[in-house]
């Protein structure tokens, strides 16, 4: 789904110049005008029916701002692509060719009412929206590899993980919470999209294991809540919308006027939690309504929840025996649609226990689940024999009824009541009405209903009480979410702002009138009156067993919050008025709620064929997804509107130290006042509130950018001060060493000085005493002396001689070993010193590398700084459509 190609609105080659004729059938427009608006618009009052000729078009183009500074206030009619091919360059435009492709090209010349263009290599990004197109095979753009690209910026291509990336760094750089918002029709790959999306938040937050726990909630998620539908083999039925594909407005709007009978909404929201080091923590699942009726009738070729299949196939033969599991084409629920299993995949392999033993599901509980999931199935088998002649029925007792009660653990005639009886109250009596068929028929299928969908809930809560966010949680989280969101006003107005300066669609009529409007609720609705009534929820709490216990009691506790349930213990009247836009209302409350206080980032999943096949691509289908699914809408209002808001605190504290006067003392809004005029942010680019500053798309990566310089040079500064000290060290050794060597040598030189003297002194003491020994004896005399007496003289001088050559022996050998001694450290110093050249060698590195960053820095400054003078003088508004850092337009991400 990544690829370039596919991240592309469309992926174009380059061809020949070619000679065209204007199609008058253009999806992108009617006639040969490129400002007709035959899709969404940018601005619907300005559209123009008398058509421009394509080259006064072009003229007028040129005189038109659609910078980031210009185009929010520019009111012009023009198609998506058109609007694309405007920003990309306003000579470029797309052109049907002769094989009835659409391809982005350049307008060499016009004559009359032909064109010369030359098609190019088209890229285009959607600003702030993802698009991302179902590839419908493996495309060898995830995984270990791709996430360190992104992770360390080397790739910046439109992915999924560039969305994640940008939504953990905003998390930790803003402390602000952020969403993913996937939206598309079915089958386009939302599911997939926030699997890849969970994959990337994984590697980057993972560590403690958890992240293995969170991607194993998909495969238990997807059994339980997915079935095959005739558009998706795996189709989340309780992350989805069918309706908001008809309806571009909202999903509001779309619900009321879809033909859909099904006429069920239904939603998933993950939050996944942070810790303090920017680590998962935990995280929340929340579902929205289950499409219930799909557990009770499915239409042909569709089937029920996979796991129903899953476990008639794969349960292991104990459990199989335990539960009396039959084949799938023995339940009549299953039977509805002749369709039991889906090309290629093998059921029985995707009975997968160890995800519920991954997120601590336990193994009674696991079982307790399959127990409740092989009772709904036998409930759809439940028959009904009349029993008089009004009409009246009591099921027919057999394998059916006899397995339900046991599997559930109520007496058979304690279901076989409940399920042909209702016990009313009129006035002050208690009366009990026999049921018809029909009425009989319905409480089965409303018991089999409510059964699977607190089973669902009841998982969900299982999964959020496994992972939920422990002591570390910050409270910062990023939740993913697989439906639209838009724009709410109440922060605006809360805030002291003006918002009537946006210039907004708002279809707030819509849902006043959809609000205030009384519906007839029969027929409309009544697929989904799944009303349990009381005798039903009482059953269900009689049982033995532990899980339809806890499901009544849930029942019964929701029944008694003011806001309207599905469930009426009355039955009556009062239920009819009950609408599933009341509870969708309820929901989508909560969820607008949640999200307002996130920072979104969108993503637009896009079908490119029906048939769920690789390699075809259905231009109308595409355009058709393109027109419908609000690409422009977000842009526009990503455009319009006052994305960006940041408390004045928050703002102060970030920016302040940007200012070039010392405000620091002062009270945050006059910093930020001080800021927004320093760095001459036009008055219309920003509204400041009572609370918050407000900012237009891509104004505050002006500020960004600059402070970014600035700690860069903050950094710098740093470095060459450890540098100077490191100078001055290297200095300092340097000396030392060169006295320490001269020491060394000094005192070698008088060790050997003084050895060598006294050596020669023993030596000359020898030679002497030996003369004076002869001298002695001539001068004594034979007759004077006595032989003896000299032999005793000659033998203790020889052993004086020999003690003072020992001593002067022991003293060299001494010597020699202060010397080694001295030698070692004269060594160690040696080492001692090249450790501190190497470590010098390493600074003067880094002190090159900044400062080469530096000067690139101060390069680009340069050139953005002569960019945004040129940018201003003309109507380029390239810059304002890609998320790159040095953009400002990156900041349309942040749209509420
Ligand atoms: N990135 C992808 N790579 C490969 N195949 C994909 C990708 N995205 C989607 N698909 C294929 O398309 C099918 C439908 O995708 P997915 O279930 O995510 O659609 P969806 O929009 O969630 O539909 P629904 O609303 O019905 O749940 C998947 O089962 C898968 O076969």
């Amino acid at each position: 789904m990544a690829t370039d190609g596919a991240h592309r609105l469309k992926s174009v080659k380059s061809l020949p110049v070619d000679r065209v004729v204007v199609d008058d059938d253009s999806p992108y427009g009617q006639s040969s005008s490129f400002l007709r608006n035959d899709g969404p618009s940018v601005d619907d009052e300005d559209a123009n029916p008398s058509v421009s000729p394509l080259g006064s078009a072009l003229g007028s183009w040129g005189n038109k701002r659609w910078g980031d500074t210009g185009s929010y206030a520019a009111k012009k009619c023009i198609s998506l692509w058109q609007w694309h091919t405007h920003v990309i360059q306003k000579h470029h435009s797309w052109f049907q060719s002769s094989d009835g492709n659409w391809e982005l090209a350049k307008i060499l010349s016009i004559s009359g009412t032909e064109s010369f263009i030359s098609y190019s290599e088209g890229k285009s990004k959607a600003g702030p929206v993802l698009v991302a197109i179902n590839p419908f095979k493996k495309i060898p753009l995830y995984g270990n590899d791709y996430i360190e690209a992104y992770k360390s910026k080397s790739k910046d291509s439109p992915h999924v993980y560039a969305i994640a990336d940008t939504a953990i760094k905003e998390m930790i750089r803003d402390e602000v919470n952020q969403s993913i918002v996937i939206s598309g029709e079915s089958g386009a790959g939302k599911t997939e999209t926030a699997k890849i999306a969970m994959q990337y938040l994984a590697a980057l937050g993972g560590g403690s294991g958890i992240e293995y726990e969170i991607l194993k909630t998909n495969p238990i998620l997807e059994a339980f809540g997915n079935a095959k539908t005739s558009r998706n083999n795996n189709s989340s039925r309780f992350g989805k919308n069918e309706m908001i594909l008809e309806h571009e407005y909202s999903f509001t709007t779309a619900f009321l006027c879809s033909d859909n009978n099904k006429n069920e909404y239904h939603g998933k929201l993950i939050e996944i939690h942070f810790s303090e080091t920017g680590k998962i923590s935990g995280v929340q699942i929340q579902t929205f309504l289950l499409e219930k009726s799909r557990v009770v009738q499915c239409t042909e070729g569709e089937r029920s929840y996979h796991s129903f299949y899953q476990l008639c196939a794969g349960a292991p033969p104990p459990l199989r025996e335990k539960l009396n599991l039959k084949s799938v084409h023995d339940y009549k629920y299953l039977q509805q649609s002749t369709c039991y299993s889906i090309n290629g995949v093998n059921d029985a392999e995707q009975f997968r226990i160890e995800s519920l033993d991954a997120v601590h599901v336990s193994k009674e509980n696991q079982e307790n689940a399959f127990t409740m999931l092989a009772a709904v199935l036998w409930l759809g088998n439940v028959t009904f024999s009349i029993v008089d002649n009004e009409n009246h029925v009591e099921p027919v007792i057999d394998e059916a009824l006899l397995n339900v009660s046991k599997l559930i653990g109520c007496e058979a005639d304690g279901l076989k009541l409940a399920l042909s009886t209702r016990k009313m109250k009129v006035g002050n009596e208690n009366i009990v009405q026999k049921l018809t068929l029909s009425q009989a028929i319905d409480t089965r299928d409303a018991l089999a209903k409510s059964i699977y969908s607190c089973l669902f809930d009841w998982l969900v809560e299982q999964i959020n009480k496994s992972l939920a966010a422990g002591k570390c949680r910050t409270g910062r989280s990023i939740s993913i979410l697989d439906i639209y969101g838009f724009e709410s006003f109440d922060e605006y107005i809360q805030d002291g702002i003006d918002w009537a300066k946006m210039e907004f669609e708002d279809n707030q009529d819509c849902l006043n009138l959809f609000e205030k409007v009384m519906y007839d609720t029969s027929g409309f609705l009544e697929k989904n009156r799944d009303l349990l009534h009381l005798d039903s929820i009482k059953l269900l709490s009689s049982c033995t067993c532990e899980l339809p216990q806890a499901f009544a009691s849930n029942m019964l506790s929701s029944s008694e919050k003011p806001v309207l349930g599905p469930l009426h213990k009355s039955g009556g009247a009062d239920s009819q008025k009950l609408s599933v836009v009341t509870k969708f209302k309820g929901q989508l409350f909560q969820l607008m709620q949640r999200l307002e206080s996130t920072t979104p980032h969108f993503i637009r999943c896009i079908k490119p064929n029906n048939s769920q096949s690789p390699g075809v691509y259905h231009q109308g289908l595409v355009l058709q997804q393109l027109r419908c699914c609000g690409v422009l809408e977000v842009v526009r209002i990503s455009r319009s509107g006052f994305p960006t808001r940041l408390s004045h605190q928050k703002f102060a504290r970030r920016y302040g130290f940007l200012l070039l006067e010392h405000v620091a003392l002062q009270d945050p809004l006059s910093v930020s006042v001080a800021i927004l005029h320093q760095f001459d942010i036009l008055p219309e680019m920003y509204q400041i509130g009572y609370t918050k500053l407000f900012f237009r798309t891509g104004q505050i990566g002006k500020l960004v950018d600059a402070r970014n310089r600035t700690l860069n040079v903050a950094r710098g500064e740093k470095s060459r001060k450890e540098f100077a000290i490191l100078l001055e060290r290297h200095r300092a050794a340097v000396l030392i060493q060169k006295h320490i060597k001269a020491k060394i040598h000094r005192k070698r030189f008088e060790d050997i000085h003084g050895a060598s003297i006294m050596l020669q002194a023993v030596i000359r003491d020898c030679l002497v005493r030996r003369c004076s020994g002869d001298i002695g004896l001539l001068q004594f005399g034979p007759g004077k002396g006595n032989q003896s007496d000299e032999v005793v003289v000659k033998s203790s001088y020889l052993a004086e001689l020999q003690r003072r050559i020992l001593k002067a022996e022991a003293g060299l050998k001494e010597k020699e070993e202060e010397n080694d001694i001295l030698l070692q450290r004269l060594q160690q110093y040696e080492s001692r010193w090249s450790q501190y050249e190497l470590k010098m060698k390493s600074m003067e590195d880094v002190w090159q590398k900044q400062m080469l960053s530096l000067q690139s820095s101060l390069s680009i400054a340069k050139k953005s700084l002569s960019l945004n003078d040129s940018e201003r003088n003309s109507d380029a508004s390239i810059n304002t459509l890609t998320n790159d850092e040095n953009n400002p337009a990156r900041d349309a991400t942040n749209v509420s």
